[in-house]
């Protein structure tokens, strides 16, 4: 019977300790910091000694009741009756290892890729440990880093199956809650657990940091565990318009701070449009101050329209550190499709943190599906569109674990479950740049609001982000467009070039009852 808790696996490193730290003094120090499975890897010690510290360590861990795993060593984990191996996939067969080890010897293996883990449930392993799931620099890395977004294929692989699931690779307690998110399939399979090496052994107080892993774990568990979103039954138009309300209010009267990291060709006017609504902009991109700038914004836009390869660590950071402080992150792929470093930049971030809402047009969507059905040209999305937007939209965003937005004649916005088709805007946004990196920074605005609202209502240990994001980019696409129709009818609108400081003024005196009462919405 594997009754194991995989919950929070701890893999040796005996090179890893910090100086003058005893090797068992960390290991009980982890134990009592909520570890719930230890797995004793040796690469370099000799048989004698990694059976004595094998033995030593199972000593330990026999005082809180925790399994102890051998890495590699069928004959050692004989020895001193471990409760199981972990095996690499170029170790010993799992038949093999199967028929050495006594009955109801766990067996767990390492996998990097779907058909390892296809061979994985075929040998009959108890648990797989997938990975690198972030790069790391414990373990020579043999196979590319699969990142947090390749993980839910591997673990569907699992449905229906007994085999558990840890990820292991570079995890730490600042990118654990972000694993956990990440790592969950669209059939709703999450991880047992997660594999941790250098966070806890290379600490000073390994018991503190197991502590802080354990407590996350338990925080993700407590929410839904696994699902992408709080269940809620249909979402009524009556419903949405009135959380609208509530957010347009809540601008105005709080004028959030948006950080947003845009192109150059769009910066000025996504500045004045979110001055607009009645937030204010920041339009901050250097590194250094990433930090400072997500503890006091509301909500972080990024925009890779005009980006270059300097750009991309402050990119980097700026996700990083909203997911942290449980910030929205909108992010905008623009023209992904275009060249190969984009789709290769979009991938990096996109595994690095959880975006909250991803806005796109069908040509950026399909790309970020891998969907050959639409293409681009540049930054324009080409030709008709997708021939089931709502479908498409909804599956993306089950992949993608957040809220995705697809922009066009109708917007489809989707939080994984329900779908509200908008039909609000005008035409005359096709015939000016950056009309979609608009939208973008008024998603990001009542997405800040959406946090405001949410913070005082919602138990949110184990989320990435405060209040509801599928409201936030209903409002900032329904007042976008709503003031658009309005802007586009103006006498002294002539083109283009007279609609967009009309549209910035609209938007300076739209109400929240003319949003509601031109609103055209309806939720599949
Ligand atoms: N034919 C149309 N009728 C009404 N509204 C439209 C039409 N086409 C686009 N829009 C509106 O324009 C906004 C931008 O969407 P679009 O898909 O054009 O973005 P985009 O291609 O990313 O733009 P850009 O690359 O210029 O930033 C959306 O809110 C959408 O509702
Ligand atoms: C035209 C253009 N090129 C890069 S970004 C941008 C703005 C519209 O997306």
């Amino acid at each position: 019977m594997d009754d194991i808790n995989y919950s929070l696996y701890l893999v040796t490193g005996r090179d890893l300790l910090p100086p003058g730290k005893d090797y068992f003094q960390s290991l009980e120090e982890s134990l009592q910091g909520g570890v719930s499975v230890v797995q004793i890897r040796e690469k370099k010690a000799d048989t004698a000694e990694f059976l004595d510290i094998a033995r030593r360590s199972k000593a330990v861990c026999d005082k809180y009741n925790v399994p102890i795993l051998i890495n590699d060593r069928v004959d050692v984990a004989i020895a001193i009756n471990a409760r199981g191996v972990h095996l690499g996939q170029t170790d010993m067969s799992i038949a093999t290892a199967r028929s050495l080890l006594p009955e109801g010897a766990i067996i767990g293996v390492s996998c990097n890729n779907e058909n390892h883990v296809r061979a994985a449930i075929q040998d009959g392993v108890d648990y797989v440990g997938i990975g690198a799931v972030w790069g790391t620099q414990t373990k020579q890395l043999t196979s590319p880093v699969i990142g947090v977004r390749g993980v839910g294929k591997m673990l569907e692989i699992l449905d229906g199956t007994e085999v558990k699931a840890v990820a292991i690779g570079g995890i730490k307690t600042t990118n654990l809650l972000r694993t956990l998110h990440g790592c969950v399939s669209t059939t709703d399979h999450a991880l047992d657990g997660v594999a941790v090496v250098s966070d806890i052994v290379a600490s000073k107080e390994p018991r503190v940091v197991a502590e802080k892993f354990t407590k996350i774990l338990e925080a993700f568990r407590a929410i839904n565990f696994g699902l992408l979103v709080a269940p809620r039954s249909v979402p009524s138009k009556d419903q949405i318009l009135a959380s609208v309300n509530d957010l347009i209010n809540t601008v105005r009267k709080t004028g959030p701070l948006v950080h947003q990291i845009t192109n150059t060709v769009v910066a000025t006017q996504s500045a004045n449009i979110t001055l607009a609504l009645g937030a204010s902009p920041i339009m901050a991109t250097e590194p250094q101050e990433m930090g400072d700038l997500s503890r006091i914004c509301g909500a972080l836009l990024v925009n890779i329209g005009t980006m270059r390869s300097d750009g991309k660590e402050s990119m980097t950071l700026a996700g990083y550190h909203a997911n942290m402080n449980k910030k929205p992150v909108v992010f905008d792929p623009v023209g992904v499709g275009a060249s190969a470093f984009r789709k290769e930049t979009v991938k990096d971030l996109l595994n690095t943190w959880q975006a909250s809402v991803i806005k796109g047009n069908a040509g950026e969507l399909a790309s970020i599906a891998g969907s050959t059905e639409v293409a681009s040209k540049g930054v324009d999305s080409v030709g008709s569109g997708f021939s089931d937007p709502s479908s498409f939209v909804r599956a993306l965003a089950k992949k993608e674990r957040c809220v995705v937005v697809l922009t066009g004649p109708v917007d489809y916005i989707s939080d994984g479950v329900w779908v509200a088709a908008l039909r609000n805007g005008h035409e005359i946004l096709r015939k000016f740049t950056g009309s979609g990196c608009i939208v973008g920074s008024s998603i990001a605005t009542y997405c800040a609001a959406a946090v405001a609202v949410g913070r005082d209502t919602e138990n949110t240990d184990g989320r990435l982000v405060y209040g509801d994001m599928f409201i936030g980019a209903i409002a900032g696409v329904l007042v976008l467009t709503v003031a658009a129709e309005i802007a586009a009818k103006r006498e002294d609108v002539k083109g283009p070039g007279t609609f967009l400081p009309a549209l910035i003024d609209e938007l300076w005196v739209l109400t929240p009852s003319d949003v509601l009462s031109m609103a055209r919405i309806d939720i599949c």
